[in-house]
This record gives structure tokens, sequence and C-alpha cells, in this order.
């Protein structure tokens, strides 16, 4: 997935064939259906795209305009987009690519419609890769990034598929159009949630490619004198780049931890699942798309953080830097746009806030929301004690979570309904949700650095590196903190000098914790990272390599240049 991150070359992608079409086989087809297309897929002797998204919806899945509709008379679905809106639009790999599509679509038997469900289409020939009849392919035009991979558009037009073409692990349509329900109308839904997850590792992935190409340049980069007449230092020495540099280390260790216990708790809750235990489906939704959002915000800004930290050279594309934003500036908005993420994140913590207030003991990544303390309990914190540190977030969490249910409640208390109390008050669920998941990443981190089985030395690194991810954190939300008197002023100075204190104690080890990423100069694409740290000889032959250098004199002087330095030399 990290080299998904990277542009991919020559306008075709199978990026989602991997990571979406085929798990969406794996999770939605019967064994039936498994034996014909997933070998298909894992073989790729067909290669497919997730269409879902269309023009006109790509958060509100209910509102898809795409048509499935049984025919009993041929025991066939007719899929059609009825409106230019209803066309499926940026489905990766759709455009160009693939020859087969799972689409996303209402299902309609018997005149009713039964909400939207997976349909597995051929949209291109085997024999020629031709459109199939009925269906209108293409690209969606250049992006922000990953331009070597085709995100497309398709649409159809009353294109028939067998009954058996719906994926049908959940719900049915038995030949004669009788509907038969799913454990749960969300399980079509599951391929997203487990994509989300997938996508905590992805930003993981692409914050640890950002600080190892960031760390080493800045172990090469001699610049300005720090005391007069001495040799310019490694700019990593100064303490401003390190206040840049290493919370974003930290944070790729964290979301790195985290994306383990995504993977872990999706396949107990999953194999659950499968015995038709749906009790962890609302929490793994809830945690999915709340690390999913929070991971790739954080992931985003911070990997532009790191661009800037490498000044000029940092936005030439020969730092891999600018491909590793819009790859993450992606994960923003893809499988599910962050701020309708988190607010879905929001939603599972004021039901579960509500469920606290009854008397209902709460489990799993929410259960501090009923065991902490409202009233503050101010005094001096050891500040650089993890679990100083993690109640610290926790106590923060569940202070907002509060505070943004009791405000929902007073508004509907004023006789608002209760969508619009949750509209009026979405922006504080929003900052609830977030600190919530800032809490969970803390504790794991925390957690993890404690029990993980490695050289006592080298969890002595990672416990630096985890108050130095913590104290950060407190200090860049200070309000939140200081705001009940949970900590003190004196706290957060504290905190403020155990992180000065934490910069200086990670330096050593910089390297070498960018160095365990183990990251391969071919997936980091960076002359500024590169392990040989030859990045000068390296920068010239990449510049040389440009277009523009082809020729002494660029054909543009001839056409553009030439003409109006003479006119302007005429007029003198
Ligand atoms: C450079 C390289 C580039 C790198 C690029 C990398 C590749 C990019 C690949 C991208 C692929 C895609 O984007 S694929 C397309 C991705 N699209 C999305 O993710 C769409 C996002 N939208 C949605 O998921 C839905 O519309 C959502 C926002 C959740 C709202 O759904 P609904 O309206 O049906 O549900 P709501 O009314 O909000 O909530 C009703 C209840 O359902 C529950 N619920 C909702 N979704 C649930 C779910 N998945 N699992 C369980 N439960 C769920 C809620 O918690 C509520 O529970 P109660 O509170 O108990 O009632
Ligand atoms: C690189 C890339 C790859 C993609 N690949 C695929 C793919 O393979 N398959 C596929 O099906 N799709 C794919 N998508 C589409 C993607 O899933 C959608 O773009 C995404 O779900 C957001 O939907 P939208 O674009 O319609 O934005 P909208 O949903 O229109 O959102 C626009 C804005 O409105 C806000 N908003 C919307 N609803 C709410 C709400 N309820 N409350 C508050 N604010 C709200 C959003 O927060 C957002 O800021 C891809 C997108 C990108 C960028």
């Amino acid at each position: 997935m990290a080299a998904a991150l990277q542009t991919l070359g020559g306008g075709i992608g199978i990026t989602l064939h991997w990571i979406a079409f085929t798990p969406t086989i794996e999770q939605q087809a019967t064994e039936e259906q498994k034996k014909k297309w997933l070998k298909l897929a894992q073989d790729v002797a067909i290669v497919g795209a997730y269409a879902q998204t269309e023009m006109g919806h790509g958060t509100f899945v209910r509102g898809l305009e795409t048509t499935a509709t049984y025919d009993p008379s041929t025991q066939e679905f007719v899929i059609n987009s009825p409106t230019l809106t209803s066309t499926k639009w940026w489905p990766g790999g759709l455009g160009k690519t693939a020859n087969h599509a799972t689409v996303m679509a209402q299902l309609y038997t018997r005149g009713k419609c039964y909400g939207p469900h997976n349909f597995m289409v051929q949209i291109r020939s085997l024999e020629n890769h031709q459109p199939c009849p009925g269906v209108t392919l293409g690209d969606i035009g250049p992006k922000m990034e990953s331009n070597g991979n085709d995100n497309g558009f398709a649409r159809f037009d009353h294109v028939r598929i067998p009954r058996e073409n719906m994926l049908m692990k959940f719900a049915r349509v038995e030949a004669d159009g009788t509907y038969v329900q799913p454990p749960s109308s969300k399980l079509a839904y599951s391929n997203m949630v487990y994509l989300r997850g997938t996508f905590v590792m992805s930003a993981a992935q692409a914050l640890a490619s950002a600080t190892t190409i960031a760390v080493r340049y800045s172990c090469v980069r001699r610049q300005s004198e720090m005391k007069p007449g001495e040799p310019e230092p490694q700019i990593l020495e100064y303490q401003t780049q390190q206040y840049k540099l290493f919370p974003q280390l930290a944070a790729a260790y964290a979301f790195w931890f985290a994306s383990w216990f995504m993977t872990q708790q999706h396949g107990s809750i999953t194999g659950s699942m499968e015995k038709g235990d749906m009790s962890g489906l609302a929490e793994l939704h809830a945690l999915s798309a709340g690390l999913k959002s929070y991971t790739t915000a954080v992931t985003a800004r911070g990997i532009d953080v790191c661009r800037m930290a490498c000044g000029g050279h940092g936005y030439s594309h020969a730092s891999g830097l600018p491909a590793l934003f819009g790859g993450a500036a992606a994960l923003c908005t893809a499988e599910g746009e962050n701020t309708v993420m988190m607010l879905q994140t929001a939603r599972y913590l004021v039901k579960c806030f509500a469920q606290s207030q009854a008397g209902k003991r709460l489990t799993g990544t929410v259960a501090y929301l009923s065991a902490v303390q409202p009233s503050p309990v101010a005094g001096n914190r050891n500040m650089s004690d993890l679990g100083t540190l993690v109640a610290a977030f926790q106590h923060r969490a569940a202070r907002m979570v509060r505070h943004a249910a009791m405000q929902m409640q007073g508004e509907m208390q004023k006789g608002k309904a209760r969508e619009d109390a949750w509209n009026s008050c979405s922006v504080l669920l929003i900052k609830a949700a977030e600190a919530h998941v800032h809490s969970f990443v803390v504790r794991n981190f925390a957690e993890t650095v404690q029990t993980v089985e490695v050289d006592e030395s080298v969890r002595a690194v990672l416990t630096s590196l985890c108050q130095l991810y913590s104290l950060y954190g407190i200090t860049e939300h200070a309000g939140d903190f200081l705001k009940d008197g949970y900590l003190t002023g004196r706290d957060i100075d504290a905190a403020s000098s155990h992180l000065s204190a934490m910069l200086a104690r990670v330096r050593p080890d910089a390297v070498a914790l960018v160095d365990a990423f183990d990251l391969h100069d071919k997936i980091l694409r960076s002359v500024l990272g590169r392990y040989d740290g030859r990045v000068y000889e390296h920068l010239y032959e990449w510049a040389k390599k440009s277009p523009l250098n082809k020729s002494e004199v660029h054909e543009s002087y001839y056409k553009y240049l030439q003409p109006f330095l003479k006119s302007n030399r005429a007029k003198l």
C-alpha cells in the first residue's frame, strides 16, 4: 500500500483490485460465488474495480441512484444509471484497467427498494477489452496526485446480469423475487470497514516514509551557524527541526501500533460475526471510522511538515514528499470522507455515553467513559509518567464527550428535533470524537511499549517516543486539559520542559528509529532519503534527466522568447 501512495506509472493501476474488489468478494460472496470469482481475482485472471461512488453521491450511500431491478421472468438483475449524477465516478481502475466491477446499486424486487447491495458486473470483454454492451467507460481526468492510476467513470444502460451475480452472503433474492433480509443491513458496508482499517497502516507507512526522508536528509543537510566561526551544523541539531520531525516520527510508531490493534480487532469481531454474533460490529465501525479519519488527517499534515522541514529540495519531486502528500491527502477523502467518518464515531460515543448514564458498564475502547471521574483532581502530577499521561487524555476525552452530549440534550430540551440538535452540536461532537481517538492512540501506544517483546534498551527508546508523542499532544491541545482544571498551568509547563528533554533524548536514536521502518530506496523513491546519504550527486543526476534538459535551447525560446526579446529591443 505504501507503493500505492507513490504515483503508479502507465495509466493503469490495480491497487483497488487488491484492496477493494478482491476483499469484497471475500467478504460478501457466498461460498458458491467465491468458487466462481475469488480464484480468478487472486490470480489476476480478471481485474476488478469497487464501483460504489457516483458523480452525485459518495458519502451518503443510501442516496446512491444506480438501480438493480430484479426481473423474475428471466431471473436477471437489470443494472441501470437513470441520471447523469448516477454515473459511477472515482472508482480506481474503473476507467481503463478493470474488466469487472462490484457495483453498489439500489436493489428493487417486486416493486420495492431494499437499499444498496453489491453486484458483480463484467464491464469489458475478456477478448479485446472493449466495454461490454450497454456499458460506457472512461477516465475522470487528471487529479491532485497518482495520475498514473486511472480513476474512472461508468454508466450502465439496462445491463442484464444473472440473479447469481448479486453478492448474496448476507442478503439474498430468491428466483421468484423474494428478498431475504441480512442479519444486519450494515453488513453490505463491511468491506468499507475493512478498508478503513487498512488505511490506518497506510497512514503509518506514509508518515514513516516521510519521516525517514526528512530525518535522513536533516543529517545530511548542513546550514547556517549555530556558534560564530563553527562549521555549519546538521539541521537536525536545531531544536525547531526536532520539534517538527520527532512528533511525526512518534506518530508513525503510534499509528503503526494502532493498526496492529485494528487488524486484530477486525479479525476477532468478524470471526464472531461469522458465527452470527453481531455485537462487535458497532464498536468495529466506530473504531475503524475514527482511526481512519484521525490517522490520515494527522499524516497528511505531518507529511507537509516534513516537506517544509526539507526546504526547497523538499518541494522538488526528487524528494518524494509531494507525491507522499498527494497520496495521504487522498486517504482523507477516500473510503469515507474524514468529517463524516469522525461523526460516525461521535454518534457511537453519544450512544455509549447515554448507556453509561443509564448505569450500563461500558467495555472495549469506550470503557474509560464510565470509569473517569467527572471532577478534576488538580495537583502536582508526574508529567513524565505514562500512566499519568494516558489518564489525562482519557479525562479530556470523557469531559468533551460528556460536554457535547449534554449540549445536544440541552438543545433537544429546548424543543429542537434530534437531527437539528445533532447538527448544531456537530463541531463539538467532532472535537470530542477526535479527543476519544487521540486517547485511544496514546493508551494503545503506552500499552504496546510496555508489553511488546523487545530488548530493554529498545523499550527505553520506544518509551521516550511514547512520552514525546503524548507530551506533544498535551502541549498542542493545552486548553482542553486546562479547561476544567484537571491539569494546571504548572502541569503544562512541566509537560513542555519534559517535551524538550525528550527531543534531546530521541536525537541520538533518530536515524536508527527511521532505519527500523526498513523502507527500501525503491519504496521511498526519494533522492533526499537515500540510504547511502549521497544526496547532492543524485540530486544533480535527477535534475539532468528533467525533460526540459533534452535540448540546450528549448523550442519555446524560438517560438515565444526570441520574438518577444527582439520586439522589446527594437523599441529601445
Ligand atoms: C495516491 C494514492 C491514492 C490512495 C487511494 C487509496 C485507495 C482509495 C480507495 C477508496 C475507495 C473508496 O472510496 S470506496 C467508497 C467509500 N465510500 C464510503 O466509505 C462511503 C461513506 N459513507 C458511509 O459509509 C455511509 O453512508 C454512512 C456515512 C456510514 C452513513 O450510513 P447510513 O446512512 O446507512 O447510516 P446512518 O444513518 O448514519 O447510521 C445508521 C446506523 O448504522 C450504523 N452504521 C453505519 N455504517 C456502518 C458500518 N459500516 N458498519 C456498521 N454499522 C454502521 C451507524 O453506526 C448507525 O448505528 P446506530 O447509531 O446504532 O443507529
Ligand atoms: C483518490 C480517490 C480514490 C477513490 N477510489 C474510490 C473507489 O475505488 N471506489 C469508490 O466507490 N469510490 C472511490 N472514491 C470516492 C470516495 O469514496 C468519495 O470521494 C468519498 O466517499 C467522499 O464522497 P464525495 O466525494 O461524494 O464527497 P461528499 O460526500 O459530497 O462530501 C463533500 C463534503 O461534504 C461534507 N459532508 C457530506 N456529508 C456530510 C454530513 N453528513 N455531515 C457533515 N458533512 C458532510 C463532507 O464532509 C465533505 O467535506 C475515491 C476518491 C478518491 C479521492
